[in-house]
């Protein structure tokens, strides 16, 4: 069963009507489901069960204290990109222990309480942030855990915009560049090198790209070895797409499956970032039809969530399902563009969508809980919409909406000229 389903036209969020969400918290609204979330990660650990392994859900996906609290229950471990996300992990139970640090611009302060608070490995963007590196290990007298990121130049064949694995992208270093790292990393006395770790993209729908990787990042792993330099874990990074429409991802089983069938008997622990696979269809967001507007052109449905609360459409022409929350039967369908109320004509969620709906009726956006609230903003100083978490029956508050009081806060006006 999925966890978001239509019962005689009326949409729950696994036990609770989303009119009873919508009625109780308003919207815009993001609702997740805890049995969604749990179930995907389930689906990684099962698959890993019986080998060294960890699973670091890519905190950027979705940061709720609530979803990384019910992930850190089970037993997730968890990938930052940021100190700010490093604090989220600590605050919502999870264990630094079980923690990688990406990014390509890590600071100085970032790594230290990354080093004070424990952390399993720093995956390392770039030379000179090796030496940053083992510089403000020295200050702190102890031993940084290092990979180091490949980039292995493979063609994600995903939105340009989310490719990060080809030579022209930012991320990482050239294999030929990798071997270099790593060799000074063995000379250094505050690093110790632990892994090799890549990420080439994200909503990848094809296996191909992921063993094109793993093949060459495992001819660096012996490369390394015949010269003395090994490596106890193998990072792949995140990346695994998920159904928006059409798409035909592979299975998160059948993805760990050709991952393992590539390493053979090689003994290394697998480390893996997923953020999407987890997230995505674990949530949706909650918006009402404020006004529709026919025009020659188009029928405009304006809602009340905007792209500062979802910008994937605008970002990627990313499609996102959209239905009313309650089936009508006495308004006829017509094709609509849903878009939000912000000042840019980039603001819509989706456009020709053959619906039955009319002012004031709430829409659901699927697939929305992933890169969904963490990428949204105060643009247009619009207050952030609340965040729900469902769990069977009962409906717990993650973050209450934004109030006109937050959107001032840290501000102050010029004093008076004197
Ligand atoms: C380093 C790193 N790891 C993991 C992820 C998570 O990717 P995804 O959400 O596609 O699984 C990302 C984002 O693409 C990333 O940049
Ligand atoms: N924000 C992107 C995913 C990029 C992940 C960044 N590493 C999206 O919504 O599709």
């Amino acid at each position: 069963m999925t966890h978001f389903h239509y019962q005689q036209g009326e949409l729950f969020a696994e036990g609770v009507r989303a009119s009873e969400i919508a009625r109780q918290f308003g919207t815009p609204c993001y609702v997740y489901s805890r049995a969604a979330l749990e179930q995907s990660l389930a689906a990684y650990q099962q698959a890993l069960a019986d080998v060294p392994h960890l699973i670091c859900y890519a905190v950027k996906a979705n940061s709720s204290l609530a979803v990384l609290d019910i992930l850190a229950r089970q037993g997730a471990g968890f990938d930052i990109v940021s100190i700010g996300e490093l604090e989220r992990v600590v605050a919502a139970g999870g264990d630094p222990a079980k923690t990688v640090f990406s990014g390509v611009g890590k600071t100085a302060a970032e790594m230290a309480r990354a080093l004070e608070l424990g952390i399993h490995c720093f995956n390392l963007e770039s030379a000179a942030e090796l030496e940053v590196l083992n510089r403000v290990a020295a200050e702190r007298g102890v031993v940084a855990p290092v990979s180091v990121r490949v980039n292995p130049d493979v063609d994600a064949r995903t939105h340009p915009y989310i490719s990060t694995g080809l030579k022209e992208n930012k991320f990482g270093v050239t294999m030929e560049e990798a071997l270099r790292v790593y060799r000074r990393a063995a000379e250094l006395p505050h690093v110790a090198v632990r892994g090799l770790d890549c990420h080439i993209g994200s909503q990848l729908t094809e296996l191909t790209p992921f063993i094109d990787a793993l093949r060459r990042l495992l001819t660096l792993v012996d490369q390394l070895a015949s010269e003395g330099i090994s490596i106890e874990h193998l990072d792949l990074g995140g990346g695994l797409g998920v159904r928006y429409r059409d798409e035909e991802p592979p299975s998160i089983a059948s993805y760990v499956a050709a991952i393992r069938a590539e390493l053979g008997e090689r003994q290394v622990q697998l480390v893996l970032e997923p953020g999407r696979s987890i997230a995505a269809n674990a949530g949706l967001l909650l918006t009402t039809v404020e006004y529709t507007k026919p025009t020659p052109a188009h029928n405009f449905a304006l809602v009340d969530a905007g792209m500062n609360d979802m910008i994937r459409p605008a970002l990627y022409q990313a499609w996102l399902d959209i239905q009313p929350i309650e089936a009508r039967t006495e308004v006829q369908p017509r094709t609509w563009d849903i878009v939000g109320p912000v000042c840019e004509t980039a603001d819509f969620l989706g456009k020709g969508r053959e619906l039955a709906i009319a002012d004031g009726d709430v829409l659901a956006l699927f697939g929305a809980g992933a890169y969904g609230f963490t990428m949204s903003s105060n643009y247009n100083s619009r207050p952030r919409a609340a965040e729900v978490i469902v769990d069977g029956e009962q409906l717990h508050l993650a973050r209450r909406r934004e109030t006109l009081e937050d959107l001032l806060r840290g501000e102050q006006r010029l004093p008076d000229k004197g």
